[in-house]
């Protein structure tokens, strides 16, 4: 078990390959990591079919990314995790500590929020999380949703931290697929992303009994049974990008 601090990387470019400082994971971490992997085990048959094979009945994390929001205004964009380092379909878990901050999703196929509203689609879906709280985000969270942590001029204090919260993110290195990634021509390697299109059963008219709202505030329970349905009605495509942060980058694109 390793542990890597986040908090250093801009926002949604986090790397854990390149821009994070690692170290060995301290005991505390590796006793929570082992509650994680529980948690995370006890749901895998509920979820087997969404699951890549070799997750199906040995999920255990390997590494956790830890990112540090001093106050409200500390927050990350919009992203899908890169999934050069854990190939496509990742279980992703992921530990909130301190003070309570908003989680919010977007699906990854909409074309724009301001579009979203104007369809009737949805356009976000909002997930207080309280210090403590764990969410797991199941595949095929990272093809079809963003996740963000907006900024807030109100934050849920906590008694020990105050307006500051911390994240822990565990996850499963999988070395076959960091060793797979391609150089671009700036000679780095490339990541690994994933695009996606609503398939047709995931349109439906504004209105219909079917539709989603534009937007809505969850409790953490109540998501999966709502939205899970119908995230695996997406069409990922996966490619290989240039992923140089530091300048314009070469362009580099690859389909998987
Ligand atoms: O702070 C959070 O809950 C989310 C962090 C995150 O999205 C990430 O580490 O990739
Ligand atoms: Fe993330």
């Amino acid at each position: 078990m390793e542990a890597f601090d986040g908090s250093t990387a801009a926002g949604a470019a986090l790397d854990v390959a390149r821009e994070v400082s690692r170290q060995p994971a301290s005991e505390a971490l590796g006793q929570a990591a082992q509650i994680i992997d529980q948690s995370v085990g006890d749901r895998l048959a509920s979820r087997a079919a969404d699951l890549q094979p070799d997750d199906r009945s040995n999920w255990s994390s390997t590494y956790a990314l830890a990112n540090f929001y001093r106050d409200g205004q500390e927050c990350v964009g919009a992203h899908a995790d890169k999934m050069t380092q854990l190939g496509p379909r990742p279980i992703i878990a992921s530990l909130s500590l301190g003070a309570g901050r908003v989680f919010r999703l977007r699906p990854s196929a909409a074309a724009s929020p301001h579009q979203a509203r104007e369809q009737g689609e949805l356009s976000y879906i909002d997930i207080p999380l309280q210090h403590n709280m764990l969410v797991i985000m199941w595949p095929p969270c990272q093809e079809a949703w963003k996740h963000e942590i907006p900024r807030t001029r109100t934050t849920a204090r906590h008694a020990i931290s105050g307006e500051a919260r911390v994240n822990l993110t565990f996850r499963r290195l999988k070395p076959e697929w960091a060793a797979r990634a391609p150089l671009c021509r700036c000679s780095q390697r490339s990541v690994l992303r994933c695009s996606s299109k609503p398939s047709v059963q995931q349109r439906h008219p504004p209105g219909s009994p079917e539709a989603p709202v534009s937007h809505s505030r969850h409790s953490a329970d109540s998501v999966p049974t709502r939205w899970a349905a119908s995230s695996p009605s997406i069409q990922p495509r996966y490619y290989y990008t240039c992923d140089n942060t530091q300048g314009p980058g070469c362009g580099f694109w690859q389909a998987l």
